[in-house]
């Protein structure tokens, strides 16, 4: 039987990440106290779906402290870890696996990171050469949303958990977990894809003062900008990838899709949180116009969400960086055409976006 860690007993990891394994015992750990205790005492949590799909509930776990002692005998004895805390967070978990790993001398150990990001695996390059450890990426396409205070989660109807087969170096016996042999490349998509179109909508949704997400989703002038962006970017992406322009097409319609859904009560907030690490390099707003660059096209839309997502992190207070910092990659005349709509932005020049 296998021993399996959940590191990450929040939305994903309680809502998505858990359901794979409902006939094997799970042992979550987090680092958030009172969850942790919830966890204990009511031994149970169930997952919803809306109208498509009964809920599950479900009861197969244990969940500690990430820095008890029982968190540490369970890392030591699992065969397969599951993390789900954060892109920003996996740094955290070098010492706690660093010390239990190392006791681990002759067992092979794999470690799959669900994250959102291009990359992760680098923030846990030290573990990766530990010997035993396989450690690999997989992709969250399904949207878990929790409910106030409550266990319990509603999720997207969507059992499909693609990882990095080839890192591991074998395939995960569980059904649903989908062996990659590309995830790299289909993670780069998803994010400049799935996440471009979800910073389209949380960011100018911010701005329109809209909170639930699937009202910014069907508004009509932000509808508008999706359609403008996305028509541009696939074009792009398809070159970039090798993509068939259906397949592509097909892909960021299930996004969209799903962003309009009414029956997924999401938050403009859940989806914009973390401004500074969204305006990354490699991720969903100046990947997408890097790429654009390169064959020669960019968007107005897509630098008016770089300027909205400045807008949200000044009322929010949560940029790192000075507003410039984050664009100095691109062509001086985009950093430019950033800057003035920003401005736009403040003084409420933008007309209906
Ligand atoms: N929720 C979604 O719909 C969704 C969809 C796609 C991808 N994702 C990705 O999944 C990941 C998790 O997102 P989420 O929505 O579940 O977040 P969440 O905030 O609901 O849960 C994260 C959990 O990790 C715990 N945590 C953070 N640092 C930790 C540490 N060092 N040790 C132990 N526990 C720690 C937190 O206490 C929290 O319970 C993120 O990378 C997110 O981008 C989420
Ligand atoms: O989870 P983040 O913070 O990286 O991004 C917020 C949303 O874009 C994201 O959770 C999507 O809803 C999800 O990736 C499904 O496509």
């Amino acid at each position: 039987m296998s021993n399996i860690v959940c590191i990450g007993a929040g939305q994903t990891g309680r809502g998505f990440i858990n359901r794979f394994f409902r006939n094997d015992r799970v042992i979550f750990l987090d680092k958030n106290d009172e969850l942790v205790k919830k966890l204990q005492e009511r031994k149970e949590y169930s997952v919803s779906f809306g109208s498509t799909r009964s809920p599950m509930t479900l009861n197969n776990f244990e969940a500690y402290d990430i820095n008890s002692s029982e968190a540490m005998d369970s890392l030591s004895n699992a065969n397969l870890i599951m993390i789900s805390i954060g892109r920003n967070h996996l740094k955290e978990l070098t010492k706690p696996l660093e010390s239990a790993l190392k006791k681990n001398t002759e067992k092979s150990i794999d470690i799959v990171l669900c994250e959102n990001g291009v990359n992760v695996k680098r923030e846990l390059s030290a573990i990766e050469s530990i010997p035993g450890v396989h450690l690999a990426e997989a992709i969250i396409f399904c949207t878990t949303l929790k409910e106030k205070n409550s266990l319990d989660i509603f999720s997207e109807d969507l059992d499909y958990l693609p990882y990095d087969a080839i890192a591991l170096g074998h395939k995960l016996n569980y059904e649903n977990l989908v062996p990659e042999e590309h995830l790299d490349i289909l993670m780069q998509r998803k994010i400049y894809t799935y996440n471009c179109i979800s910073a389209i909508i949380s960011y100018l949704g911010y701005y329109k003062g809209y909170e639930i997400y699937s009202d910014a989703a069907n508004d009509e002038d932000i509808n508008l900008c999706i359609q403008n962006i996305v028509h541009t970017l696939n074009q792009c992406i398809c070159r970039e990838y090798n993509i068939a322009e259906k397949e592509q097409e097909r892909f960021s319609n299930l996004a969209i899709r799903k962003f309009k859904n009414k029956e997924i009560i999401d938050t403009v907030e859940r989806n914009a949180r973390d401004v500074d690490r969204k305006l990354g390099e490699k991720e969903r707003i100046i990947a997408p116009l890097l790429i654009m660059n390169k064959y020669g096209v960019f968007s107005k839309d897509l630098l008016l969400v770089a300027a909205s997502a400045i807008y949200y992190g000044e009322k929010t207070n949560t940029l790192k960086k000075l507003p410039s910092d984050y664009f100095k990659i691109l062509p001086k005349k985009q950093q430019d055409m950033i800057t003035q709509y920003v401005d736009d932005l403040f003084k409420n020049k933008k007309g209906r976006i």
